[in-house]
């Protein structure tokens, strides 16, 4: 058997060509270009790729962006200030502070201080308790990029075992919210109703629990942790990872093995990380939308 490859980069490009075609109707209604602001700490190499290609896609999708570029050291009040300037910045749509921040910040209150109409993330406790609730605001970057994965390769969630590795604010928690929902609103219920089981590093007996899965997510952040036996034949796997060793780029799932069992699954790079990237600009559309109202 040899599974099927999810590629990320098609998926992408059908959306941005469709996020384009609605940016350039919105532009032409209201004479707004929306904007992504985002803000970068310190020098981090991995923070700067994202950014790069986060502000590449938007100038790709006829949107504009603008990076704000802080010292190692700033201080608290100092983000908090830029954040605050940023709400009031009526040409910026949208907010994205990357992560991590240095230490000695406190990143909830930054994330805190987003004006939840420009909360491009979908961090913000309103907009994740809406989305908690089934009534979101936005819809979280990449837990959207990976049911739209899914919906572009006709893989169902409905009335599936779902297992999610991983019970992080950005990625396993909120694709859990999502997952079990009733409906979806952008992918409709067929990417929602799953039976959704979520697994972390205090789940006992992790390879009875993953060989349940239909679909198998992994975002722990371990390269290479999911191995072939954890796998169910056939089973989707989608890998959420994204992880530098001295081999370079690689996922939480062990890719080359995996191609023996699974399905499905999604290479990285190439993968999740450009539908992160792709749902970021969607939200940034959406925010432009918000405000323009
Ligand atoms: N406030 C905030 N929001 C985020 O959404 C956020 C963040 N902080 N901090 C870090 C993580 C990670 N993340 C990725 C973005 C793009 C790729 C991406 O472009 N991936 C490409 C290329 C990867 C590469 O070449 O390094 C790919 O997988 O094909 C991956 C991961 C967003 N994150
Ligand atoms: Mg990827």
């Amino acid at each position: 058997m040899s599974a099927k490859i999810l590629d990320g980069k098609t998926v992408a490009n059908a959306l941005q060509e469709d996020i384009a075609q609605r940016v350039e109707l919105f532009v032409s209604n209201t004479g707004i270009t929306p904007c992504l602001a985002a803000v970068l700490v310190g020098e981090d190499p991995a923070s700067q790729v994202y950014v790069r290609n986060k502000e590449r896609a938007c100038g790709k999708v006829g949107m504009a962006s603008e990076l704000f570029r802080m010292p190692e050291d700033v201080s608290q009040a100092e983000l908090l200030n830029l954040v605050q300037g940023l709400n009031k910045n009526d040409k910026v749509s949208g907010i994205l502070v990357q992560l991590p921040l240095p230490k000695h910040l406190d990143a909830s209150e930054v994330l805190d201080a987003i004006d939840p109409q420009k909360d491009v993330d979908c961090f913000h406790p309103s907009n994740v308790g809406l989305l908690s609730q089934g009534r979101p605001n936005f819809l979280p970057c990449t837990p959207h990029g990976v049911l739209q994965i899914l919906k572009h390769f006709n893989l169902p969630t409905a009335g599936k075992n779902v297992c999610i590795l991983g019970r992080s604010d950005i990625v396993g928690k909120p694709l859990a919210l999502m997952l079990m929902q009733r409906t979806s609103e952008t992918c409709g219920p067929d990417f929602a109703n799953a039976t959704v089981t979520v697994c972390h590093s205090r789940t006992p007996n992790l390879k009875a629990m993953t060989t349940q899965a239909d679909i198998l997510i992994a975002a722990i952040g371990v390269p290479k942790f999911v191995t072939a036996d954890m796998v169910k034949p056939g089973a989707v796997v989608v890998d959420v990872g994204i992880n530098r060793t001295d081999e370079g780029l690689c996922g939480d799932v062990d890719y080359d093995a995996l191609l023996e069992v699974a399905g499905a699954v999604t290479p990285v790079p190439g993968g999740v990380g450009r539908l992160t990237v792709t749902m970021l600009l969607e939200n940034t559309l959406k925010a432009a939308i918000l405000q323009a109202k």
